[in-house]
């Protein structure tokens, strides 16, 4: 078979799973070609794979017609420029979280500032702004192990583990009795309603980790919990900074002035809308 014959025939099979048939296919004809550029596949449509190749290519693209993520499936993902080691267990970072960390990199880029990141999952919002604001230290907590360990790989990956402190911990459990106060609080919690969770796309809730996703009966919990216990952890004139679901901006927002937060505004993401909701505690 050759990659024009293979692309033909696997974009119209992806269909029905996904919604970048063509994307997912270049992605595994990459891989199966030693991870070459993607315009490798478009210069040489006429070329057969070997063999060998084909076997591994019809291996990993029927994982894909099962419906397994295709970053799980090749094992990582791009999130801010940088690359990103990716597996089940962690959250596969999302261009939705691009916002909230251009925002606060914007905020923060010429100071020195200590962060503190309240769900690793991949490392994506730890590592990209341990990576580009040049004088951050953050700590970054999960309450699940591998998220913990798919971080620690994706700092060193991208040259910032000597910025990142990595713990275990429920919420700021494992910071509890430290003194440090932080200038920026970010969070991208779980916030799925409980009752939404099963109207997921199969991609997601039968492959996703079910507590990077869940966020109580109305999905909002973690920001109830995070915002109230913030006060406790936040400098004077400290960020709070949250990635939110489609329809939770208002909501988020009377729940940070509830607890003493000013200044709040919302940042709308590519598809108009409102993503992320950042206030000031004064
Ligand atoms: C939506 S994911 C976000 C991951 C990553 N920050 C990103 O934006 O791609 C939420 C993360 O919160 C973690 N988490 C869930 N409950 C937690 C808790 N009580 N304390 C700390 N982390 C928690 C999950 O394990 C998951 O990694």
């Amino acid at each position: 078979m050759t990659i024009r014959d293979i692309l033909i025939k696997y974009m119209e099979e992806l269909k029905e799973i996904s919604d970048t048939p063509r994307l997912d296919t270049e992605i595994i004809l990459q891989k199966v070609l030693g991870d070459v550029d993607r315009i490798y596949i478009h210069l040489n449509l006429n070329k057969e794979l070997t063999k060998e190749q084909y076997k591994m290519f019809l291996s990993l693209i029927s994982e894909r017609i099962n419906g397994r993520p295709i970053a799980y499936i090749v094992g990582n993902r791009e999130f801010m420029g940088l690359d990103f080691f990716v597996k089940e267990g962690v959250l596969i970072p999302r261009p939705d979280t691009e916002p909230l960390v251009e925002e606060i990199i914007e905020l923060c880029k010429d100071k020195e500032v200590n962060i503190v990141d309240i769900g690793t999952g991949s490392g994506a919002i730890t590592v990209s702004l341990a990576k580009y604001i040049e004088k951050s230290k953050v700590v970054s907590l999960d309450i699940s192990d591998i998220p913990l360990e798919v971080g620690k790989i994706n700092a060193i990956n991208n040259g910032v583990d000597d910025k990142v402190v990595f713990k275990k911990s429920d919420l700021f459990s494992a910071i509890e009795n430290i003194e440090t106060k932080f200038d920026v609080i970010v969070s991208n919690p779980p916030y799925i309603p409980k009752r939404d969770i099963e109207t997921l796309h199969t991609q997601v809730k039968d492959y996703e980790p079910y507590n990077a996703l869940e966020g109580g009966e109305d999905g909002l919990d973690f920001y109830r919990d995070i915002t109230k216990q913030s006060v406790r952890y936040i400098k004077e004139n400290g960020i709070l900074a949250y990635e939110v679901g489609h329809d939770q901006a208002e909501d988020v927002k009377r729940i940070m002035e509830a607890n003493g937060y000013t200044n709040i505004y919302t940042k709308k993401d590519i598809q108009g809308i409102d993503r992320v909701v950042i206030g000031y505690k004064l």
